[in-house]
């Protein structure tokens, strides 16, 4: 169980409102979809969920409790380039992450511990469609596969939260339709939520339960930097079973048409 909360959350920097009054409570196991403008302020919103970024006002809780101040490993991320380490092979670039949490001074596991690792890190190269690349460095994969990797990166740490920024923003049309049904499969069969932020409309509505547009509701042409941007619209989530519904399909034509329009 994961619930998010994004209670009053302001971002400033100096004078500068990127974000206010961010308000979103999130229910467990949500695929949330962020869309909006460039420069709007939606990496801001990931880089606080992952606590790259502290609110300056308001708070945002995690299961109830207080958001970790650093970044912890329940909480994994992929951006749209280099996720990857280049030094590891993709076999070391999955154990990475477990390796460090378990021996923080050497990052390395040895012996029993290291071969069950080993296991677990083949049997998510496999279902990534990796396995017969783990001996390879991230150069020789194509933009594609290392996204596969990214995501498999980020899995065997089990996080709570997977974020996601514009992740299939650098691959070309057939390789992201096999990347969206790949995420939608992996968030389908793993107990998380995923927040993407995407620049791409038919991406959202295909692959979010709810999906979030942020946008600046009011403009002072004087003093540009004096309001900040919010959630605008807010296509509320819905049950699988409602999901799947032919009427629910049909609103979600709808809404995704006005969203169109009023961008
Ligand atoms: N560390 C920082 N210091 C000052 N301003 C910042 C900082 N980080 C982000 N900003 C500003 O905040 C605004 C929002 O940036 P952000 O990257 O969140 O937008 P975005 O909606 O993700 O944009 P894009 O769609 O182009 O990636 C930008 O104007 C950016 O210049």
């Amino acid at each position: 169980m994961t619930t998010i909360v994004l209670d009053d959350v302001w971002k400033e920097y100096d004078d500068r409102i990127v974000l206010e009054r961010v308000n979103l409570t999130l229910d467990d196991h949500e695929f949330l979809v962020i869309i909006g403008p460039s420069g709007v302020g939606k990496t801001t919103l990931l880089r606080m969920l992952l606590s790259q970024e502290r609110p300056t006002r308001g708070r945002i809780l995690i299961d109830g409790e207080p958001i970790a101040p650093e970044p912890t490993h329940d909480r994994g991320v992929v951006f749209q380039r280099y996720s990857v380490f280049p030094h590891l092979t993709v076999l070391g670039n999955v154990m990475r992450g477990p390796q460090w949490l378990a021996s923080p001074i050497l990052g390395r596991l040895f012996g029993a511990k290291r071969r069950a690792l080993e296991e677990q890190a083949m049997t998510l190269l496999t279902r990534v469609g990796l396995a017969e690349h783990a001996s390879k460095y991230p150069q020789q994969l194509s933009g594609g596969m290392q996204q596969r990797l990214a995501l498999a990166q980020a899995l065997i740490m089990k996080p709570k939260v997977l974020l996601l920024d514009e992740p299939f923003g650098a691959l070309d049309p057939g390789t992201r339709a096999s990347m969206h049904t790949l995420v939608r499969e992996l968030w389908e069969e793993n107990e998380m939520t995923i927040v993407m932020v995407t620049h791409d409309l038919s991406e959202a509505f295909l692959l979010g339960t709810r999906v979030i547009a942020v946008d600046r509701p009011r403009t002072d042409p004087q003093a540009p930097e004096r309001f900040g941007a919010t959630i605008s619209s807010d296509f509320e989530a819905k049950s699988r079973i409602v999901r799947q519904s032919r009427r629910f399909e049909a609103e979600r034509q709808n809404a995704r048409l006005q969203l169109i329009s009023a961008h």
